[in-house]
């Protein structure tokens, strides 16, 4: 069983545990009663409608293909994040290989006002809820592990969540286009052998219909750079930011990456 099967066999089996816990029905009581009262819906699109391109920094202490990757704590990364005027952040919420959770996400809403993305293997409608709860702006629906993107996609509409939806290859743009998705997420790391392309993102920005979020693999300034220049409207950027050992380290990295992205 490769990596991803198994993050996904461990993800039924908690889901199993969590829904005992709360059904399905209760939670999506909370959740319209939630998205009734918000003020600001569907924000990630909102910044992506910016000329420059959005900087999305994601909180990930740990990876299947880097393995620990930060000993820093959400509530140590975040305020870092926010002060140094990053657009968007991106908070894993996978447990066993990326080492985060729900609770860090919390940990980020009372940190900040900046947009929110869940990131985790969604494979049942229940955690697109869940996010909707935890007060996220948006989700991520991957191409080949999201069961059914398009009832996805409308689920994630009716609550006001922009959904993200991660294709790597032609094959899986063509197998969502139809859907319309506002946003599509070109992951340059390849799930299968963990490789990394930035000419992922150039070589399929032509059949992006909306906004390109490109995702994973920037290690320079110079890369970022690249990725502007593909036509990114956001970049999603995780492993580089946190290898960074000190707060002052990470701040420059982040200062340095803001200087090309709003050229
Ligand atoms: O990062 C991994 O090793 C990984 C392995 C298997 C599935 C997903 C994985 N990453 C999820 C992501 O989408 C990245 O965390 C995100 O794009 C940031 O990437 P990076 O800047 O390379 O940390």
């Amino acid at each position: 069983m490769n990596v991803i099967d198994r993050i996904i066999e461990n993800k039924k089996v908690t889901l199993t545990q969590t829904k005992k816990q709360k059904p399905l029905e209760k939670l999506k009581e909370e959740a319209i009663d939630i998205v009734s009262t918000k003020t600001k819906l569907f924000r990630f699109q909102e910044k992506l409608k910016n000329k420059t391109t959005q900087l999305i920094a994601e909180y990930k202490p740990a990876s299947p293909s880097k393995g620990n990757i930060s000993t820093l704590k959400a509530e140590d990364v975040i305020p870092i994040y926010d002060k140094n005027n990053v657009d968007m952040m991106s908070i894993l919420t996978e447990e066993t290989y990326f080492k985060s959770n729900l609770k860090n996400f919390n940990i980020a809403n009372n940190l900040t006002n900046k947009p929110l993305l869940r990131k985790d293997f969604i494979i049942d409608e229940y955690m697109i809820y869940e996010a909707a709860v935890n007060n996220a702006s948006g989700i991520l629906l991957i191409s080949g592990i999201c069961p059914n993107i398009e009832e996805y996609l409308n689920i994630s509409r009716n609550l006001g969540l922009d959904a993200v939806v991660e294709c790597h290859t032609l094959e899986d743009i063509e197998s969502v286009v139809d859907y319309n998705p506002e946003i599509i997420g070109i992951n340059n790391r390849n799930l299968d052998d963990f490789t990394i392309n930035l000419k992922t993102t150039k070589e399929l920005k032509k059949y992006v219909p909306n906004y390109l979020i490109s995702e994973s693999g920037v290690k320079t300034i110079e890369d970022a750079k690249k990725l502007k220049e593909y036509g990114a409207d956001g970049i999603l950027i995780g492993t580089s930011i946190l290898q960074n050992n000190t707060e002052k380290e990470i701040e420059k990295f982040i200062e340095n990456l803001i200087n090309v992205l709003k050229k």
